[in-house]
C-alpha cells in the first residue's frame, strides 16, 4: 500500500499540485484520471521520486519514502517497475536485452542462467515468447507496451506505475493492454497506479478512481459509482464521451452496460 499525505508542487511559482492525500491500496489499480495539464504525470513522478515535491510525505508499506535516507529510498526504489508513455525501450538493445536490462542493474547476484529464465517467464507472460531477438524499431506500439511491461515486472516489482499505458494504441490493443496490467496486478499482488484519461481503462480495470481537476483530487470512488457524482467537473469530463453518455442513458433506463 502507498500512501501519499498533502502532496504539493510548483515549478516557476505556478502551484500545479495543491495537497493531494491519497491510499494506493495492495493488489488494485487506482487510476489517476483528468484532463490534459491537470498534474497526473507530476504527482506520479512525485510518487516514485523522479520530482520531490514541495510538500507532503509517501510512504510505501509504512516506510517513509520523502525525506529519508538515500540508501533506505533505493531499498523502496528497487521494488517499483515503471511502464513510460512511449515505452521508453532502448533502441539498441534486442528485446530480452531490454528485459535483462534491470535484472543486471537491480540484482547483481543473479547469475545469467537466472536473468535468461527470468527474461523468459516474464517475455512468455505478456504473450512475447517469441520475440528475444527482436529489436525495439520491429514492434508494433502494443508490442511495445508488453515488453515495457515485461522490463517493469522482471525484478519482480511491488509496485507498478504505468504512465498513460494506452497512448497512442488502438482501442482492441489499449484493452488487451488494460487487461494484462489488471490480471498482473492480481496474480503478484502488485500495487499499480496508472495515469490515464481514458474512459474505457475506468470501465475495464479501475478498482479504485482518483479524479484529478486543476491540481486538487475532487473525487474518489470506483469504476461502479463514477457515473452517478455530483461533481460538475469529473461529470465534464466523463460526458464529454459520447460512448459513455449512452452508457448513462442506458443505466438510467434500468439496462446493462454490459449489453450495451
Ligand atoms: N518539469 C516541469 N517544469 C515546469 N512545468 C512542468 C513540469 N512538468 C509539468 N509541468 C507543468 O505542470 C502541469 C501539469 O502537467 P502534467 O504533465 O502533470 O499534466 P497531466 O495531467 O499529466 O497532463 P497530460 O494528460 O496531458 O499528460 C502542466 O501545466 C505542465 O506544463
Amino acid at each position: 500500500m502507498i500512501e501519499i499525505h498533502n502532496i504539493h508542487k510548483s515549478f516557476n511559482g505556478v502551484e500545479v499540485l495543491k495537497g493531494i492525500d491519497g491510499v494506493f491500496e495492495t493488489g488494485k489499480t487506482t487510476l489517476l484520471l483528468g484532463a490534459s495539464g491537470t498534474g497526473k504525470s507530476v504527482l506520479l513522478q512525485c510518487i516514485v521520486g523522479l520530482l520531490k515535491p514541495d510538500l507532503g510525505s509517501i510512504t510505501y508499506d509504512g516506510k517513509v519514502f520523502t525525506n529519508n535516507r538515500l540508501d533506505l529510498k533505493q531499498e523502496i526504489r528497487r521494488k517499483i517497475g515503471m511502464l513510460f508513455q512511449g515505452s521508453a525501450l532502448f533502441d539498441s538493445m534486442t528485446v530480452q536485452e531490454n528485459v535483462e536490462f534491470p535484472l543486471k542493474m537491480l540484482t547483481p547476484d543473479m547469475t545469467r542462467d537466472e536473468r535468461m529464465e527470468r527474461v523468459d517467464f516474464c517475455l512468455k507472460r505478456v504473450g512475447l515468447e517469441a520475440a528475444h531477438k527482436k529489436m525495439p524499431s520491429e514492434l508494433s506500439g502494443g508490442m511495445k507496451k508488453r515488453v515495457g511491461i515485461a522490463r517493469a515486472i522482471a525484478p519482480n516489482c511491488t509496485y507498478l506505475f504505468c504512465d498513460e499505458p494506452n497512448s497512442g494504441l488502438d482501442p482492441l490493443t489499449s484493452i488487451k493492454i488494460d487487461e494484462l496490467i489488471y490480471e498482473i496486478t492480481k496474480e503478484y499482488n502488485i500495487t499499480t497506479v496508472i495515469v490515464t484519461h481514458d474512459m474505457n481503462s475506468v470501465i475495464e480495470i479501475g478498482d479504485h478512481i482518483m479524479f484529478l481537476h486543476d491540481g486538487l483530487k475532487v473525487w474518489e470512488g470506483s469504476k461502479d459509482n463514477i457515473m452517478d457524482t455530483n461533481v460538475k467537473d469529473l461529470n465534464n469530463f466523463i460526458f464529454a464521451n459520447s460512448l459513455m453518455r449512452a452508457a448513462k442513458r442506458v443505466e438510467d433506463e434500468g439496462g446493462e452496460i454490459d449489453k450495451l
